[in-house]
């Protein structure tokens, strides 16, 4: 039979007839080699007998079973929603590891290679009263997909029995197999690693919080500040470094348990009024998707009050002391310093005049009774160490003030706040970037002239964005704030000649 097409082209040419005579000698060649193999069976079959052809049959199973790969031993874990009887209490306990699963695996499933799935849209209630949206999507009773974690892989299989009859519930379950050689990398790896994925995608779910202190207890309202790193008109260059620096920090929890430490960071925001010391700590609020503890001091009565504050505080949250230079009495503070440094020693006496080093405070509690002039910023630093050193739990506290020649030299050390970030005038970039958040705008006639009033003259960032949010018209708001500049820029020479004058 030829099987090349009557018209072909190729076959009239030198090297086309060479392509068929090749093509023709292996179908020739194939036949060949099957009509043998046919042959071959044919005569066993007549020649050899049934019993001879059962041991060539059970050889070579036996030769296959030694010699090729033995099939691997699968386990399966099943992990049911609910564990009924198993719970505290022998009654039904919702499991928290399905839920879990439940979450980690909507982020592995792909809509495109199932054809059925469930879609869930549920309403969540907030602690406090309020509410959120989430969608869950997961997979359909029998539904399998396929998950790789350090290399090895797992199948997830979701099963529901019962529940038919309309009367009792049906038993929903996920079913987890596995080469039975990764068994300990399920219990001590896979799982961990699926219950911390899962709590950090409903700590990103969660609508944020900020908690209020009124006296030993914190109050919490939604936190819906808009701030972001992207809206946030700082130096690029330290923008990025906070943002290094808060990603850094949370993937070090071991570093920080090896070397005995608090998994804690310490930043210390300062800068003039309006300058967007706020601002950044909501961006990094919103950054980490860690709730605010916002501490007000002036109603912290005792350690104790203090302690619990600090105990009550969840990880994964943001300790904020705004404006420390009014929260200490520093100027006493100061004095005491520069006394002690004058005498040679780092210690100071309490009241029964027994002395003790000023690092210490913390472990001896520094309120003594209400007298609010015993306050330091150490001892506070050195109860909040002692407290979350403890819990190795991951938490922040950013301290902002608008004068850091004010603050208590202690606080300053190396050691005490990690970093100390600077919120500056407006400049150029920090100008650009309110002027993409205000008007969606990249370039602008006015822009040089703009950069150059801006490198003369001192605005805040508040100040330009209250300018520019004066007309939805972007150039008469770039007009008012040309305006603006220029006023200030001729009451600073203003002064500045008064000065010379005077
Ligand atoms: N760097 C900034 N980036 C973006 N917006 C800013 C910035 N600085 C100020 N703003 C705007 O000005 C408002 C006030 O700024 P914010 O309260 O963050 O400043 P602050 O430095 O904390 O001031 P204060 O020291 O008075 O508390 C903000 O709500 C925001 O609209």
């Amino acid at each position: 039979m030829d099987f090349l097409p009557k018209t072909s082209t190729m076959a009239s040419s030198p090297e086309g007839a060479a392509v068929v005579d090749a093509y023709k000698k292996a179908l020739a060649t194939a036949a060949t080699v099957s009509a043998y193999a046919m042959l071959a069976r044919g005569m066993a079959r007549e020649l050899l007998p049934d019993e001879l052809r059962a041991a060539v049959r059970w050889a070579a199973a036996f030769v296959r079973s030694r010699y090729s790969a033995p099939e691997k031993q699968r386990h399966t874990i099943v992990i049911r929603r609910v564990l009924g009887g198993l719970g505290l209490g022998g009654g039904y306990n919702e499991n928290d590891l399905f839920d879990a699963a439940l979450t980690y695996l909507a982020t592995k499933i792909n809509p495109q290679s199932m054809s059925r799935l469930c879609l869930a849209r549920t309403r969540m209630k907030e602690p406090g009263g309020s509410a959120s949206w989430s969608t869950l999507l997961s997979m359909e009773n029998g539904g399998s997909t396929t998950d790789t974690f350090q290399g090895v892989e797992f199948r997830w299989t979701s099963i529901e029995s019962g529940g038919d009859d309309g009367k009792s519930r049906a038993h929903e379950s996920l079913e987890l197999s596995f080469d039975a050689e990764h068994t300990e990398t399920v219990l001590h790896k896979y799982v961990p690693f699926i219950m911390s994925a899962a709590e950090d995608l409903r700590l990103r779910d969660r609508a944020l919080k900020i908690f209020l202190n009124e006296s030993s207890s914190w109050r919490g309202i939604n936190h819906h500040h808009p701030a972001t790193f992207d809206t946030l008109a700082m130096d690029p260059a330290m923008k990025q470094s906070v943002m290094d620096d808060l990603d850094r920090f949370l993937k070090r929890k071991e570093y920080y348990r090896r070397i005995g430490k608090a998994w804690k960071r310490g930043y210390l925001l300062y800068g003039p009024p309006g300058t967007g010391k706020s601002s950044l700590v909501a961006a990094m609020a919103n950054y980490l998707r860690f709730n605010l503890y916002d501490l007000d001091l002036s109603s912290v009565y005792d350690n104790s009050c203090l302690q619990r504050l600090l105990m009550d505080m969840p990880n994964k949250s943001i300790l904020v002391i705004e404006d420390i230079d009014c929260s200490f009495d520093t100027m006493s503070r100061e004095k005491d310093g520069k006394l002690r440094q004058a005498a040679g020693t780092d210690t100071d006496t309490d009241e029964d005049g027994d002395e003790y080093d000023h690092d210490d405070v913390g472990a001896r509690g520094y309120f003594q009774g209400r007298e609010r002039h015993k306050m330091t910023l150490s001892g506070l630093l050195n109860v909040i160490d002692g407290l979350w050193s403890t819990t190795g739990e991951e938490r922040v506290i950013v301290f902002t003030t608008n004068y850091k020649d004010r603050l208590d030299r202690a606080l300053l050390r190396p050691g005490r706040m990690d970093m100390h970030v600077y919120m500056g005038h407006c400049g150029w970039e920090a100008f650009r970037t309110l002027a993409r958040n205000y008007h969606l705008l990249d370039d602008h006639a006015l822009f040089p002239e703009i950069q150059e009033l801006l490198a003369a003259v001192e605005v805040t960032p508040a100040e330009v964005s209250e300018m520019l949010l004066r007309s939805e018209d972007v150039d008469v708001a770039l007009r008012v704030l040309m305006e603006f500049i220029k006023a200030r820029r001729s009451k600073t020479n203003d002064k500045h000649n008064d000065g010379i004058t005077n």
